[in-house]
């Protein structure tokens, strides 16, 4: 019976799982909020044109029809919607909003994912320098630290920086092409013999390794700089170099890490990416950039914007869940009610029982090992 299923990829969530989410998102959002984030709300339907810049290789919209036969998404992402927002409404900038919900994204059956995830996020439009990159940083840092979330490691990367070397190479176009699709699926024997005319050049190096180029962030480095200098490149590097000196500064207990070999997290990503993670676990607890030209997709002037959204339901399984005590019954009848409801207030951890009679609301606290308070005892 169909009916009695739930859609693939979507979950019911009971008691303390979902209250701790609530918690969580209730804490971040207070964090927002002082730091001068405003909230901003978007609908849950879209038309599918607002997601047109991303990336499909990862997971689809879930589509539907409205009355008019257009074709609408339930949204796979909340920057998007943040940009189309902008563009439409001519607010002053800068701004910086901040935004929570669900993201539903179609992911391959069997993949053991969830297709519904809540994210909580930033989003800062109108200032283009590293400063407001930072300041995303910052928020994920702190949070995951209000969190009490030990151990984070933060893994940078740069959304064009394989580009940027792929036009430094001297191979024909076509070549750089399927070199970079062979480069981001670690296709080793197609890569190597598709760099095979520069062994023995000033890029070898680089090349020979450039599949590999994840992990210590000094290492990593150290590896660019074989590369014949080109200030693009140097660009890039100085941005990630000082941004990891901003880490170590104000987060010391923050690992960081680099990673140069993997397509960016999201099409529209325009300059520095970041993701968290921790030790115990693959998936990421926040993930962001920085994309100066979505805003192009929407209309024609470009705006400089970054953001960062946190994977509220990774940041929750973080967290200890601590099974709540039963509460204490209070048992009246409805004449009472009055009494029932000023104990009620009084007690942290009360509830009323509303079964119709004494014996049933002592079976109930027996199984349900609560302590009674029967109002009717003091009549
Ligand atoms: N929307 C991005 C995260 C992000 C927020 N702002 C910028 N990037 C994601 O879901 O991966």
């Amino acid at each position: 019976m169909k009916n009695k299923n739930l859609p693939n990829g979507t979950r019911d969530e009971l008691g303390v799982q979902a209250e701790a989410k609530e918690v969580v998102e209730n804490q971040l959002f207070q964090s927002f909020r002082r730091r001068g984030f405003r909230k901003l709300t978007t609908p849950v339907l879209e038309y599918q044109d607002v997601f047109k810049p991303l990336n499909q290789n990862h997971y689809r919209p879930y589509q539907l029809l409205d009355d008019q036969g257009e074709t609408l998404v339930l949204r796979p992402d909340l920057t998007l919607p943040v940009a189309r927002v902008m563009s439409t409404t001519g607010i002053e900038l800068p701004v910086k909003w901040y935004y929570g919900g669900d993201v539903f994204r179609l992911k391959k059956q069997l993949s053991g994912s969830y297709n519904q995830l809540t994210q909580a996020g930033v989003e800062i439009v109108g200032y283009g320098g590293m400063k407001a990159d930072w300041e995303c940083l910052t928020v994920a840092l702190s949070g995951c630290h209000e969190l009490n979330i030990q151990s984070v490691v933060v893994e940078l990367s740069q959304a064009t920086f394989v580009d940027t070397v792929m036009a430094q190479l001297p191979l024909p176009s076509p070549t750089k092409v399927t070199l970079k699709t062979a480069l981001y699926a670690k296709d080793l024997s197609r890569y190597n013999h598709l760099w095979a005319p520069l062994k023995g050049s000033e890029y070898a190096p680089f090349l020979s390794e450039w599949p590999w180029l994840f992990g210590n962030f000094d290492d990593i480095l150290a590896l660019v700089n074989t590369l014949p200098k080109a200030p693009r490149i140097t660009k890039l590097v100085d941005q990630l170099t000082a941004t990891r000196s901003f880490i170590a500064q104000q987060f010391p207990r923050v690992d960081t890490t680099l990673d140069l070999s993997v397509p960016s997290p999201q099409a529209y990503y325009t300059g520095m990416t970041f993701r968290g993670f921790t030790a115990s676990s693959a998936d990421y607890l926040f993930s962001g950039g920085r994309y100066d030209d979505l805003l192009t997709n929407f209309q024609k002037v470009p705006v400089a914007a970054v953001g960062v959204a946190f994977d509220i339901d990774a940041l929750v399984q973080r967290q200890p869940l601590r099974k709540p005590d039963a509460p204490v019954l209070i048992y009246f009848e409805n004449d009472q009610w009055p009494q029932a409801e000023q104990l009620l207030a009084g007690l942290p951890n009360a509830t009323l029982c509303l079964v119709d009679n004494q014996a049933a609301a002592e079976a109930l606290a027996a199984s349900s090992g609560s302590q009674l308070i029967d109002l009717t005892k003091s009549r």
